[in-house]
């Protein structure tokens, strides 16, 4: 009999990248961004050296929080065999979320439910790397009965059963292969959001586009929500340059009130954008039904801020999404994002991940696909975001061919960054934050 494969130790990092200095990654909400990861290994006795690497994305300040929320579930996972995990992958994820204490401080919404995104999606890395496949691969490869047991079911079931899903992923399984022929062929269809940071001048975002247009992309995203003339005047340069022929979203990023996302999309409609992003509070679905119903044929997009699987439900069984965002560690990981694939497969409702942040290109890439290649089966008005930031820091970064996502081929999950990177970077003794320069440019 082998040797289980065991989780020997965790080690935690708070990895920063000083991207404010740029205004990379700037919004209305977010001016002064700083990318930054609670990362997370996971040590196993596993012969060939193999660890489990994770992480959680925030924007500087409080990433240490993460990190401590991170230690504080750790001994649940610490001396247990991978095995004890994979061979029920949902009640592993149940077993996480469940602890009776650590519940209190959620229950899976807030800074413990982001450092369960990065544990949870650091046992699938490790998993996948295990099996020697990329995620992606690990999960097409399960029969519908495997993918349905690594989703917990919990609060969801008056919109999805087990057994819809099971019925959904059935649906999907005997064309599997056609569509990841498919994918390997042309890759996954991307927008960028590059061009589009609110901190960017009108310069930069002119050359951004053309460069945008000209490595193939179809579709571009730009920040909204500061002055409603500023916005104009910005929507009416990108028009110009991408022409009426490409696809423009708009990201408000919850700066507006109910009734002023509506007055305010009033105006900006005339540059004609496919949807409108966090027009307001992520948690009030009410809103954004509301929202929505105003802005037809506009569609409402929302899912960077969504807490859990059941704000999802509730946004779908409202109407109040037209696009549903996962984000990969908003929720609590691999398993969650199953969940509400599900359920978007069902409410019909195109899912667009979320990736403006550090290294949730290199993740989410793998839950369009698995969604294109078993659960929706379809590409139809869906695209993954794309951020042109940090990937050199990754091993195994996103590779794009004419504006569309090439399948990883690496085993894991993608998100394992250099130990060089996370040595500079790591706040606030790497090289990079002690330096006296970066401290006074920042
Ligand atoms: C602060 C982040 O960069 C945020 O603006 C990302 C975002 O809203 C998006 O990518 O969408
Ligand atoms: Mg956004």
């Amino acid at each position: 009999m082998a040797t289980p494969i065991l989780i020997t130790d965790i080690e935690t990092r708070d990895v920063r990248f000083p991207t404010s200095k740029s205004l990379d990654g700037s919004d209305a909400m977010n001016p002064d961004p700083d990318y930054s990861a609670a990362y997370v290994i996971l040590k196993t006795n596993h012969p060939e050296g193999i660890e489990g690497h994770g992480l959680t994305f925030t924007i500087g300040r409080g990433n240490e929080l993460c990190v401590a929320a991170i230690n504080s579930i750790a001994p649940l996972i610490t001396g247990k065999s991978l095995e004890s995990f994979t061979k029920n992958m949902g009640a592993f994820w149940k077993m996480i979320t469940g602890d009776s204490q650590l519940r209190w401080l959620g229950p899976e919404k807030g800074v413990i439910h982001l450092a369960t995104g990065a544990i949870v999606n650091a046992v699938w890395d490790l998993y996948a790397k295990v099996e020697k496949k990329p995620l992606w691969k690990l999960l097409a490869d399960m029969s519908p009965e495997e993918l349905v047991s690594c989703v917990d079911f919990t609060y969801i079931t008056d919109a999805i059963t087990p057994e819809e899903a099971l019925a959904l992923l059935k649906n999907k399984s005997a064309s599997k292969q056609e569509r990841i022929a498919h994918l390997e062929q042309n890759g996954y269809p991307a927008y960028t959001t590059s061009a589009g940071w609110l901190g960017y001048s009108d310069d930069k975002m002119r050359r951004l586009c053309r460069e945008a247009k000209a490595s193939g992309f179809k579709h571009m995203k730009i920040k909204v929500g500061s002055d409603l003339q500023d916005d104009m005047r910005r929507a009416a340069i990108i028009r110009e340059e991408i022409g009426d022929d490409l696809k423009l979203m708009m990201d408000a990023n919850q700066k507006w009130d109910v009734d002023e996302a509506i007055t305010n999309m009033e105006q900006l409609k005339k540059f004609n954008p496919w949807w409108i992003e966090e027009p307001t509070s992520p948690d009030d679905i009410l809103g954004h039904a509301t929202i929505a119903k105003a802005v037809t044929p506009i569609l409402v997009a929302t899912g960077e801020h969504c807490q859990n699987r059941v704000m999802f439900k509730q946004l779908m069984q409202a109407g109040a999404i037209g696009i549903c965002q996962i984000d990969s560690c908003r929720v609590g990981g691999v398993n969650e994002i199953l969940a509400i694939l599900l359920m978007a497969a069902k409410f019909k409702i195109p899912v667009c991940p979320h990736a403006g942040g550090v290294g949730l290109c290199e993740y989410v890439q793998h839950l369009s696909m698995i969604d294109y290649i078993a659960i929706s089966g379809s590409l139809d008005d869906r695209i993954i975001e794309y951020v042109d930031h940090l990937h050199e820091h990754f091993y195994d970064p996103v590779i794009l061919k004419n504006g569309a996502y090439m399948p990883p081929k690496l085993p894991g999950y993608s998100i394992t960054m250099k130990e060089e990177s996370i040595k500079d970077y790591s706040f606030p003794n790497g090289k990079i934050w002690s330096n006296e320069t970066t401290k006074t440019a920042l």
